[in-house]
């Protein structure tokens, strides 16, 4: 079985961060790994408190996945302050994973930064030049390149400029923008436009967590970028399709839908 790793941020409401990507990597056939950066008090409606891991733990957690198991792709979510930023880079560094999707996750759904503003520059220099994928949605990339984005037309010009902080190839999620929810992917040479369409729930919590686990348990399994994120695309749609109306506020995706019809579990 090949394997996934991620590297993130434990969300106690389960629809987001390591418990989303788990899910994620298990729907899409992968054998899923985490090293936790952070344990956060939250639920479908906010963000209540942010522990961070203490960074040896961050190390020794990399270290212990790595020096035992193979790992086939590697998923980056919340890195919380510059030294997690940095020590996630560096154990990176000693070990080179082939396949690194950074989604620089910033500010939660509810609005409580989970990248403090000082990690952002750690961000750009240590983690994006690492990254064989980054995937930001419209505010995130708005900051990393430090200009509006409000038409798609903004986000071809913004996907160049993303490209310069040194990632391989970019996905430029478009769902903050109104309209169907479409994204760019951009590997330098080529723009494709992956479409969506716009399913009117509130329930969108961890989309973009899901969405990039999905790409790198596809990469995991062989697939090329643009087909990896083709097949994520499709997955995520139809998760976010049959969501889950749990919690007063943004509920889950439903991580195994397709699985469970299948299997006919309801
Ligand atoms: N209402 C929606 N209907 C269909 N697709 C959507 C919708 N909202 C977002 N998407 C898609 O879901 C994926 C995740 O995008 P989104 O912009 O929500 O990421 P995000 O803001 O980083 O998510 P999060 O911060 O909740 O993890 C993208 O492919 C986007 O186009
Ligand atoms: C631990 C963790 N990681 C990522 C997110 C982003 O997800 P969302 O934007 O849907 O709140 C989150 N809320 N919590």
């Amino acid at each position: 079985m090949k394997t996934a790793l991620t590297i993130a941020g434990s969300d106690s409401g389960g629809g987001a961060g390591i418990q989303a990507d788990l899910k994620a990597f298990s729907a899409n056939g992968v054998f899923g790994m985490s090293v936790i950066t952070a344990v956060t008090a939250q639920n479908t409606q906010e963000v209540r408190s942010v522990q961070n891991i203490d960074n040896r733990i961050i190390r020794e957690q990399i270290e212990a996945v790595f020096d035992d198991i193979p790992v086939d792709a590697v998923k980056i979510g919340m890195l919380s302050s510059p030294a997690t930023v940095e020590t996630v880079a560096q154990a990176l560094k000693k070990y080179q994973p082939n396949q690194i999707v950074l989604d620089p996750v910033m500010v939660s759904k509810g609005g409580h930064h989970l990248l403090q503003d000082e990690a952002i520059q750690s961000l750009i220099e240590h983690m994006i030049p690492l990254s064989t994928m980054i995937t930001p949605n419209i505010p995130e990339a708005e900051v990393l390149v430090k200009r509006k984005i409000d038409t798609e037309e903004d986000m071809l010009t913004a996907s160049k400029a993303l490209l310069e902080l040194g990632a391989k190839m970019i996905l430029l999620k478009g769902g903050h923008l109104q309209g169907n929810p479409n994204d760019l992917f951009y590997d330098g040479q080529y723009f494709h436009w992956l479409h969506g369409e716009r399913i009117e729930t509130k329930n969108t919590h961890g989309t973009g967590c899901t969405l990039s686990s999905a790409i790198a348990a596809n990469l995991a399994k062989g697939h090329s970028m643009f087909e990896a994120v083709k097949l994520a695309k499709q997955y995520i749609s139809i998760a976010i399709k049959h969501s889950l109306d749990l919690g007063h506020g943004h509920g889950p995706t439903h991580h195994f839908y397709e699985l469970y019809e299948k299997a006919n579990l309801k």
